[in-house]
């Protein structure tokens, strides 16, 4: 089947459609894993963007569903070189073709990826429509235009859950029971695998949860999520953190690490193509040592507008010295920029992460 994708800056890419017929339109961005495509493409973080891999082929291992990090697909479109149509793993249970067909996303495959990426990293991401099922081009830039910039879009409202829910955790870790209460901003799945392992009980809520009905769960204290968009969408995520801070540890990755900044009166901005993929490199600017972390955003916290407020930069981007990490100088809020809940990408900031949490409630480890 033809199918179409149309940028903004009216380029044309014509390839074979994939997945399900239809068009969409989001911004362009890319990713450079070479593994994780069902952990990635169910990250809710990605709501509102069509995703391109820039490893040339996707699906070589099949689909297993163990690794979804959310109950769907969240990429509105998909862009590959190729897709795998006869997979191997023994945990497979279908094909990526099919995955995308099963959840109702379309995608285009045999385009030139690389040449696409040297467009997105020189322009900076654009906004971008996808038709499968026609090569009809002109529509498809007129669709990319008519798309609203990612910024101007609530995105939060489609990831986050409808009503809080409660799980406990198995493990008894401390003394009593611990509890966090983690705003949903369109969380991944291991974000609370990480917590529960750990012995913390979870309570997830809403995005726009009000403070008094967070006070009322009695947590140890606030989580804040990852999620897609511009973190000056999140304006109940942004409160909460003001209401707590200086009654709560607060603890946030990622959209949540642009919250906590935001909220504590510094800027964030959006990167030109923002950073994607398995293998980011993160210094710590206390110890010198250099992480490789899972990640995926399109903004960041501006490094030179926290300078006025009580928090401090505590990791950067080795590539390009953007703000990794933020903490404050006396109270217990901290973040990341990263993802070391990983799924997809490396486990190396997992422990370090979220054993410092036990230790901040009060945890022995
Ligand atoms: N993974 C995330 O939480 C992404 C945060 C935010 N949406 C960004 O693009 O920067």
């Amino acid at each position: 089947m033809d199918a179409v994708l149309g940028l903004e800056d009216g380029t044309i890419v014509k390839g074979t459609g994939i997945g399900s017929e239809g068009a969409v339109s989001g911004e362009l961005v890319f990713t450079t894993l070479y593994t994780g495509y069902e952990e990635a493409m169910t990250d809710p973080s990605y709501k509102g963007q069509i995703l391109m891999f820039t490893y040339p082929l996707i699906g070589n291992y099949g689909v297993s569903g163990e690794n979804f990090q959310s109950d769907n697909i969240q990429t509105d479109g998909i862009v590959v070189r190729e897709a795998c149509s006869s997979p191997y793993h023994y945990k497979s249970t279908r094909n990526y073709n099919q995955l995308l067909q099963d959840e109702g996303i379309p995608g285009i495959a045999g385009v030139d990826t690389r040449m696409l990426t040297i467009k997105t990293r020189e322009t900076g991401a654009m906004r971008a429509a996808l038709i499968n099922g026609s090569d009809d081009s002109d529509e498809a830039v007129n669709l990319a235009r008519k798309q609203p910039y990612i910024s101007d879009v609530d995105l939060i409202s489609k990831v986050t859950c409808q009503e809080p829910y409660h799980i406990k955790s198995e493990k008894s870790v401390f003394g009593k029971s611990k509890h966090a209460v983690v705003i949903d901003l369109g969380l991944k799945r291991n974000i609370l695998s990480s917590l529960l392992s750990r012995g913390i009980d979870v309570t997830v809520v809403p995005a726009n949860t009000s403070t008094s009905m967070i006070e009322a769960y009695e947590p140890d204290f606030i989580f804040l999520t990852n999620g897609p968009g511009d973190p000056l969408q999140a304006k109940g995520a942004i409160s909460a953190v003001n209401e707590f801070a200086g009654k709560l540890p607060i603890i946030g990755i990622c959209f949540g690490n642009q919250i906590i900044s935001l909220a504590l009166g510094a800027e964030t901005y959006k990167l030109k193509f923002g950073h994607r993929g398995a293998n980011q490199p993160v210094k710590d600017l206390e110890t010198g040592k250099v992480y490789i972390t899972s990640q995926n955003h399109g903004f960041a916290v501006d490094g030179q507008s926290l300078d006025t407020t009580d928090l401090s930069v505590t990791q950067i981007n080795a590539n390009d010295n953007t703000v990794e990490g933020v903490a404050h100088e006396y109270l217990d809020i901290y973040s990341v920029q990263y993802h070391p809940e990983a799924n997809p990408g490396p486990w190396d900031t997992e422990k370090l992460f979220f054993d410092r949490v036990v230790k901040t409630i009060g945890g022995d480890l």
